[in-house]
Parts: structure tokens; C-alpha cells; sequence
């Protein structure tokens, strides 16, 4: 469409708009109202921001529907004389127009360009999460303090800003002029935000959506009418506020060209000015900011919303000027928002591998960092109580990155009074044992019923597969919910992530099973398992396929014949044979993690392993030369203690010995060894570059340091043995240079088996 069709459209249409407008219009100023006034996000920001386009929409086809007072033309917020006095500001304070894309951003850039006439460069710097404040110096010395309000007359926040620490009272230097106006934002950094929020849970108030709600909420407090105690709060909650300074206001004649300049001045009369900010030629280099930033929001100190652009020229600023909402050299790229509003549908209980019983929350799927969050976790039941949801609620969902989805807290303006609380089950929802916790004082509840709990079993054979413990691809969440299904053949099958289906209801395994499993299991008569000479069930993994023409001759061992259906092991299920076979002889660490011994993740496993190089002189140490070992302690030594006392722990070991699981570190010279004087590689320095036969990076990493060795990850004078294969790279042509000695693959692995002497 184009601006022609506006005198063309019909008297419907624009009634259609018209409505549609108006109804968007009192929504967004409800929405402001609880937002700038109250604190309170009763929408997502993703979910304002689509209003607020959507009303731009409407009024860009059917101009007479935009008024003076219509949201787009208006800055948020109302200037509130009830709590502070009003402040007039002698410049305009604006928002921001926003762009979603690097396209959108292309597409501003260029009206800039057209517009100036000339070459332009781009300042670009954080958008930080806060609220803006204007601050008036004269003759270096603060005067006022006020905020945005409705852009025209803000409050008067002098003294709260007095209190801030970090904003100067007197500017430093000199040559300050007779009347200057700062703008930056005040904000709560991520760490004082969380710690604010803990606070207000334990105290039972109200959580912070977000830092700038946050910010704005303790900025906007009144002093009058406090108890001192609550004064000291008050003050205590300003003295953790910060601020950045990201640009000035009336200000007659700066002594500067651009904005970067600005900066520059400001910072040198001590005022705090961002640190991430960059000046571009053109607007590639921007979009690569935006990037970069996307990626490591995280790192930065304080939320960050999005990215602010810039025109660095301040001669352009007054030529471009600004419309009655933002200025036209400047516009805000959003990111993704983290926090979100969703319905918390439901509060269920799962039971992980530990046993404990854990709530979390079941939420209507919403977008949120780049992802679909259904769930979220709650900890216990005593965080249900603090956050103070009820099912039912409208809550606050907070997702940054590749952190695990948070529920912040209920928006409890929108409660209709069908919401419910939450009751903790005393029943352990995977097999009914009461429950209750490890000892006295406990917050968390467990399952007793370890051996069995198939919720427990399901979550150790999964573990086994993790990361942290053997590291088995294929052996996730969906591969450990069908291995260990209960034994019930009527069971409907279950489709594996390769779309295979299992015949899940044929097998109950636990981790004692995993390594001696094979894929010989049915009976090709009767589709039932085969048993063994010995009267043993053999276990199998479950994922199968229908059998296909291409599958060539039958195969009697492998296959199964249901009565109808014919299926053979899918490539999943050999997958994860291969793999499973291959993980066996990874190293002592890694086995140790996996055997589930509380306490023992990988880093008090490496510690055991490297000072006693087997399983057997774990089991045959003392509590006390346990605990003495570097990196282990009295908790863990307990807890390894009873963990070889339970008998069905030692038929794991059992099983897992006749499989051929290596439960010791070749060339291990026995306990303590290692730990001190070292293993077969004391004393030395060895780096392992290019790939090395038989040996994945890590794992030569691994060997290096399993043998008592250093495994530095930089070749020095110091670097007494070099492994190199191929692709080793500028590491060997540095050992070449530095005269080391150099060895292969074969001759590596005989280092870390059997220390230099055998290389000679
Ligand atoms: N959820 C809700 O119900 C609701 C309601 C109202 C507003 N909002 C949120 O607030 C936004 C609108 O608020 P707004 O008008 O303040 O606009 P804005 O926050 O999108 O952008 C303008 C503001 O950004 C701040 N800012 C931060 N870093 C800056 C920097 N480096 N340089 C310049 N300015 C910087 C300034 O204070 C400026 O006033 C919406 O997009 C939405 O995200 C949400
Ligand atoms: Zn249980």
C-alpha cells in the first residue's frame, strides 16, 4: 500500500481502524500506568512493543486517526506531582524509535544518510536496562536531579540522587561551564538486582521484573513518613544504584564536535561513562557490534536491552532534530527479550537421580531468549511459598542465555481468584514411597527408595551418558526413559528421536545392566526375549526398525519378528552399542562420575583418580587418607564410604568389571604416588598438538595429566615432550625451533602408559 490508498479507503475501513486504535490506545496507557507509575510489566515488553507497532501501523494508513495525545507522539510515563515535585525540563527529555533487525537498522541508516547529505558516523553503545535521569551541574556542582516523566515535566529526585554514590555531587577538573545537563541512566547491575530481588523474597515484598522496574522503584521512594528502619533500607537499596552517562541536555555551546567526544569530556570531569561504546564508518560495523553483543550480553555488568545508535556528529543532531517522541539521530535495536509473561498452568513434582523431589513449574510455551520455555524450575517447596505463585498466576518467566528458565514472581494485579496454591505431594510421584529429607532441617524432600525408584534408575542410567561422566552420544533423556521402561509387554512402543520404535514395555534396565548389553535378544518365534543357558533375560536396547527389502538376508540374532511386524536393531541402537563399548576404557574420572556417588562430580573425581589410580585402592582406602587427599574432604570421603557399603552398588562394579570396564589408569604406580612425586610423568610438562591416533584432545589432555604429567596447552622451554600429529601447526614448528623432543601418537601413548624410560 501507499500513502494514496489513505483518501481512498473506505468509511468502513477507517471505522475499523479507528476502533481498533482507540481500544490499542487505552490499553497502552493502562499499560504505561502500571509500568511508570507502579512498577509493574502486566505484558511482556515484546507484547507492548507489538501494540505500539501495530498502533503505528493503524495511524501510518489512516493519518486522522493520530492525535497530539496518541501514544506514538507521547514518551511514556506521566509527571506525578503527588510524590515529588515537578520539574520542567529545559530540554525535551525522549524516547527511542526501535528497530528489530539489521534490515529495519539498514533502513534507518539510510534515511539518515539521505537526510544529512553527507558521510555520517555511527556511535554505537549499550542500551542499558535502567531509568533516565537528567542532572543539572552549575558551576561543577549538582543542582537537580530529575526524571523523564512524560518528557516535558519530570520529577524532582535531587536528594534520593544525592545518595547515589557512584553520580558525583561535584564534577572533578576544571573549566567546567556555568550550566550543563547530563543524561545517563540509573540501573541496578545484574548482581546488585539479583541480590535485591532475594532480599525482597525473604522479606516477603514484591519481586522486580526487570533491573529498570528495579531501579525506578527504589529511585521513586519517598523518605517521609519511614520508620529508620525502613530509612536505612531505603538508603541502602539507592547506595547500590549506578549510572551511565549517554548524553547531555541543555548544554549552550559544548566545547566538543561529536558524541564520542562527549563522552570523552565527561568522563575526564569524572563522571561515569560507558566503557563498551564504538564509532563506525558505516553501518556494517554496527550490525557486527550488534552481534557480538547479542552473544555476550551476559558479560556486560548490566542488563542490556538492545543497542543504541548514534549519529556521533552533534552538528547533525539539530539538523536532523527529532519528532515529538524521539530524535531522528538515534534509534534502539532491541534483542530478544529475556523476561517474559506467561500462565504458570501447573506445579508437578519430578524425581531426579539423586531422588530428590523437585516443583517445577509447567508454563504456557512461550518465546524467551531465542527459545520455547515450557518449563521451569522451583527448586523446593519452600521457594514455591517465598515467590509466592499460585497456579493459576500470570508470572514473570526469566530466561538469559543458556541459564536454565527462572520464574521470577506473579503479576499480582492480574489475579482473578481462581488461582490455587501448591501443595507439596508426600508421595514420591514415580513410585509412591513417602517422602522426606536425607536428615533433620532438610529443605529438600527425597525418595528413600533408591534401588528401585524407577524415576532414580532413569536419571543414573541417563547420567551415565552425560557429559560430565562418560560422555556416551545417543544416551540422553529419550534413550534412558526407554531403556529402563518397567517390564510390562503391553506397553505402547515408543519412537526413538530417529523416529524408530521401540518395543519399550520389554525392558527395565539400570546402570548394572548398560555395559553388558547386547542387540541378540528375541526370540524370532515368539518376539519375547531370549533367555540365556543361564536363565538370564539378556537385556537389549530398545530401539529397533521395521524391517525393510534393503535389509538383505535375515539375521536370526539380531532380528525380531513380532508375529506381524519384522524389525531389525536401528542404526541408533547400534550407535549406542559402538559407543558404549568405546566408553569403557575412558578414563578413571569419567567411570567414577558415572557410578553416581554423591558428592563425586568430575572434579573431586579427577582428584580420587589421580591420587589412587584405581577403583580398588578407593575401596581399600582409609576415611581418613581419603579425606587428606588434595581435592576431597570429609563430606566427599562419607560419602564414598557408604556409597561401596550398599550391596547393589557392588554388583554394579560386578557387572561392569565382566563387561571389560577399565576401573584403573594403566601405568598408575598406586595411591598417593601421583599426588605428590607424580605418577609415570612427575615432574614433567608434556603438550599434545594436531590429532593424535587413538586419543580424542581431551582424552590426550587427559592421559597427561592421569600419569601424573602437567598438559600445558603452550609449547615453551619448559615443555619437555612434544606429541605431535597431523595439523599440529605452528605448536611443532615451535618445538622444531626450541629443539624439543618430539614424538608420535604410538610413541605418546607408550609416554603415558609407561613413562620416558620406555620411549628409550
Ligand atoms: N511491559 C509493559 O507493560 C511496558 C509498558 C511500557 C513500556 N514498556 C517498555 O518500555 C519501552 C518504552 O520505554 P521508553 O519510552 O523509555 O523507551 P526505551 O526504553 O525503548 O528507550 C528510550 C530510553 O532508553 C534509555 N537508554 C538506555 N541506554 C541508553 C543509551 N545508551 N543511550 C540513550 N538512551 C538510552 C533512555 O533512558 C531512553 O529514555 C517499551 O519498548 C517496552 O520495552 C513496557
Ligand atoms: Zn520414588
Amino acid at each position: 500500500m501507499t500513502d494514496s490508498t489513505d483518501t481512498q479507503s473506505t468509511p468502513t475501513d477507517l471505522e475499523k481502524a479507528a476502533a481498533e486504535a482507540g481500544a490499542l490506545t487505552t490499553r497502552i496507557l493502562e499499560l504505561r500506568d502500571a509500568y511508570y507509575e507502579r512498577d509493574t510489566s502486566l505484558v511482556s515488553d515484546a507484547e507492548y512493543d507489538a501494540m505500539m507497532h501495530r498502533l503505528e501501523q493503524l495511524e501510518h494508513f489512516f493519518p486522522e486517526l493520530q492525535g497530539q495525545d496518541s501514544p506514538t507522539q507521547t514518551v511514556g510515563g506521566r509527571a506525578q506531582a503527588t510524590l515529588f515535585d515537578p520539574v520542567t525540563h529545559v530540554e525535551r527529555m525522549l524516547s527511542l524509535d526501535n528497530v528489530f533487525s539489521a534490515d529495519e537498522l539498514r533502513i534507518w541508516s539510510e534515511r539518515v544518510e539521505r537526510a544529512s547529505g553527507r558521510s555520517v558516523h555511527y556511535l554505537s553503545e549499550l542500551k542499558i536496562d535502567g531509568l533516565a535521569i537528567n542532572l543539572r551541574y552549575e558551576k561543577g556542582r549538582l543542582v537537580s536531579a530529575a526524571t523523564r516523566g512524560d518528557g516535558v515535566v519530570g520529577e524532582d529526585v535531587t536528594e534520593n540522587v544525592a545518595a547515589i554514590t557512584s553520580i558525583p555531587n561535584r564534577l572533578s577538573g576544571s573549566g567546567h561551564p556555568d550550566r550543563v545537563e547530563v543524561r545517563g541512566e540509573i540501573f541496578f547491575p545484574v548482581e546488585a538486582f539479583r541480590e535485591l530481588n532475594e532480599q525482597q523474597l525473604a522479606a516477603g515484598e514484591k519481586v522486580f521484573a526487570n533491573p529498570r522496574n528495579a531501579a525506578s522503584g527504589s529511585l521513586r521512594q519517598k523518605a517521609e513518613g519511614k520508620s529508620p528502619a525502613a530509612l536505612k533500607l531505603m538508603k541502602n537499596r539507592l547506595s547500590r544504584l549506578q549510572m551511565l552517562v549517554h548524553g547531555i541536555g541543555a548544554w549552550p555551546n559544548p566545547p566538543v564536535a561529536a558524541q564520542s567526544e562527549v563522552y570523552d569530556l565527561l568522563s575526564g570531569w569524572g563522571l561515569p561513562t560507558s566503557t563498551h561504546y564504538r564509532v563506525f564508518e558505516d553501518i556494517d560495523g554496527v550490525i557486527e557490534f550488534i552481534q557480538y553483543y547479542g552473544e555476550h550480553r551476559a558479560s556486560v555488568e548490566h542488563e542490556i536491552d538492545g543497542i543504541v545508535v548514534k549519529v556521533d556528529e552533534l552538528a547533525l543532531h539539530d539538523e536532523l532534530g527529532a519528532t515529538s517522541r524521539a530524535p531522528r539521530w538515534a534509534t534502539a535495536f532491541k534483542y530478544p527479550p529475556e523476561q517474559v509473561n506467561t500462565k504458570l498452568l501447573n506445579i508437578v513434582v519430578s524425581v531426579g537421580r539423586t531422588g530428590r523431589a523437585t516443583p517445577f513449574a509447567q508454563v504456557e510455551p512461550v518465546r524467551v531468549a531465542g527459545s520455547t520455555v515450557s518449563q521451569a524450575t522451583l527448586h523446593n517447596q519452600d521457594v514455591v511459598k517465598a515467590k509466592g505463585v499460585l497456579i493459576g498466576d500470570t508470572v514473570v518467566l526469566r530466561k538469559a542465555g543458556d541459564v536454565i528458565p527462572e520464574i521470577l514472581g506473579p503479576v499480582v494485579e492480574l489475579r482473578d481468584g481462581t488461582e490455587r496454591a501448591f501443595v507439596m505431594p508426600e508421595l514420591c510421584p514415580s513410585c509412591d514411597t513417602p517422602l522426606r529429607p536425607a536428615k533433620e532441617g532438610d529443605k529438600d524432600l527425597r525418595c528413600p527408595n533408591s534401588r528401585s525408584c524407577p524415576a532414580q534408575v532413569r536419571g543414573r542410567v541417563e547420567h551415565v551418558g552425560s557429559r560430565g561422566a562418560l560422555d556416551v552420544e545417543g544416551l540422553g533423556e529419550v534413550a534412558a526413559a526407554a531403556l529402563t521402561q518397567p517390564l510390562e509387554p503391553t506397553r505402547p512402543p515408543l519412537a526413538d528421536h530417529n523416529g524408530d520404535v521401540s518395543e519399550a514395555g520389554l525392558f527395565s534396565m539400570t546402570i548394572a545392566d548398560l555395559f553388558p548389553v547386547t542387540v541378540t535378544v528375541f526370540d524370532f518365534e515368539t518376539g519375547l526375549p531370549k533367555v540365556t543357558e543361564d536363565g538370564e533375560v539378556k537385556r537389549v536396547t530398545p530401539f529397533r526398525r521395521r524391517r525393510s527389502k534393503k535389509d538383505g538376508p535375515f539375521d536370526p540374532t539380531s532380528e525380531t519378528f513380532t508375529g506381524d511386524e519384522h524389525f531389525v536393531p536401528s542404526k541408533g541402537a547400534l550407535e549406542l552399542l559402538d559407543n558404549l563399548a568405546a566408553s569403557k576404557t575412558k578414563p578413571l574420572w569419567r567411570i567414577l562420575v558415572a557410578l553416581n556417588i554423591r558428592h563425586v562430580g568430575p572434579v573431586a573425581a579427577r582428584a580420587l583418580a589421580t591420587y589412587f589410580g584405581s577403583l580398588d585402592a578407593i575401596r581399600a582406602a582409609t576415611r581418613d587418607q581419603l579425606a587428606e587427599t588434595e581435592g576431597v574432604g570429609g563430606i566427599i570421603a562419607d560419602a564414598v564410604i557408604d556409597w561401596f557399603e550398599v550391596d547393589w552398588h557392588q554388583q554394579i562394579i560386578e557387572e561392569w568389571t565382566k563387561a571389560g570396564v577399565q576401573f584403573s589408569t594403566p601405568g598408575h604406580p598406586g595411591p598417593g604416588a601421583a599426588g605428590d612425586e607424580g605418577g609415570v610423568l612427575a615432574g614433567l610438562t608434556v603438550v599434545a598438538t594436531g590429532s593424535l591416533e587413538g586419543f580424542t584432545r581431551e582424552g590426550a589432555q587427559e592421559a597427561i595429566i592421569a600419569a601424573g604429567g602437567k598438559a600445558a596447552s603452550s609449547v615453551s622451554k619448559k615443555t619437555d615432550y612434544v606429541a605431535a600429529g597431523p595439523g599440529a601447526g605452528s605448536k611443532l614448528a615451535k618445538a622444531e625451533e626450541l629443539g624439543l623432543r618430539i614424538i608420535d601418537a604410538e610413541q605418546f601413548a607408550l609416554l603415558v602408559t609407561q613413562g620416558p624410560d620406555a620411549l628409550a
